[in-house]
């Protein structure tokens, strides 16, 4: 076992929904959940308070329900719903990776999760349990990108780890540009300017007020969390 020690005290992990299905079409992918589980559990063994907070872009996603006709509020809603059966399905895989989990949800489905209430949240954190925030910010039009920056702030993450396909921020979307080059790290001002798809305005916006950093790493290669933890180059730093 390794004895170094993290750079962080307190961090806001956010996972890509759509990293969940793996090499699946859709829905979760049982492998790949548990393997995030144990690299959570990592972390948070080696002294690291860890919140989550989960896409739902492998179930439903409310643009693309707008995009077919429906009201945008209403698919928005459906998201969120599908970040609290991502949200149940991690904490369950925590919870066998041996750890405790705790599920809070942005809006109220009592008899299902707990709802979300910021002193009780800081509480499971000091006790090393892992906080889940599920239904992104309660809000149709804002993306669990922007729950993240928002939950990042108000728990006092000292970064927000970004969990995702690729691994870390290129000049273009790497998967349509193949000419793309990762930036080492970035400023807010010009992640903003350059309008870099990787994470929206809004959350980026959010993160560079509160002078919140955020790291984009893959969540495909493993031990990566663990070496971002650890203060170890990887990926992209984004900062204020
Ligand atoms: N400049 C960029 N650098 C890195 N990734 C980018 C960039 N622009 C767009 N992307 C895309 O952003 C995605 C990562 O964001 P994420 O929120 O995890 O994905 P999604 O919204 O598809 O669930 C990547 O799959 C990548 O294709
Ligand atoms: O605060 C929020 C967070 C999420 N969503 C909805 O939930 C979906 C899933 O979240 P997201 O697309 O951010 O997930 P990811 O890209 O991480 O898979 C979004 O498309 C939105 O429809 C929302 O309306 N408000």
């Amino acid at each position: 076992m390794s004895s170094a020690k993290p750079a962080f005290k307190r961090i806001l992990l956010k996972l890509s929904g759509e990293a969940l299905m793996g090499d699946d079409a859709f829905g979760i992918n049982r492998v790949t959940i548990v393997r995030m589980a144990q690299e959570i559990a990592e972390i948070n063994r080696m002294g690291v308070q860890v919140a989550v907070v989960i896409g739902g872009g492998n179930i439903f996603r409310g643009v693309a329900g707008g995009a077919v006709g429906m009201d945008r509020a209403t698919a928005d809603y459906m998201g969120m719903l599908a970040t609290v059966m991502n949200s149940l399905a991690l904490a369950d895989a925590l919870d066998k990776a041996g750890l405790t989990a705790r599920v809070m949800s942005a809006i109220g489905i009592d008899q299902v999760v707990e709802p979300y209430v910021r002193p009780k949240a800081l509480q499971y954190l000091e006790e090393g349990k892992v906080v889940v925030f599920a239904a992104g910010t309660g809000n149709p039009f804002f993306t669990t990108d922007t729950a993240a920056a928002l939950r990042g702030a108000e728990i006092g993450a000292e970064m927000v780890l970004k969990a995702t396909k690729v691994d870390g921020v290129y000049t273009a979307d790497p998967k349509k540009d193949p000419l793309a080059t990762r930036y080492s790290e970035i400023s807010f001002d010009e992640a903003i300017s350059r309008n870099l798809g990787i994470m929206d305005a809004t959350a980026f916006a959010l993160c560079r007020d509160q002078k919140l950093p955020i790291k984009v790493f893959s969540i495909i290669k493993n031990g990566a969390l663990k070496r971002v933890v650890l203060g170890e180059d990887e990926g992209t730093l984004v900062y204020a």
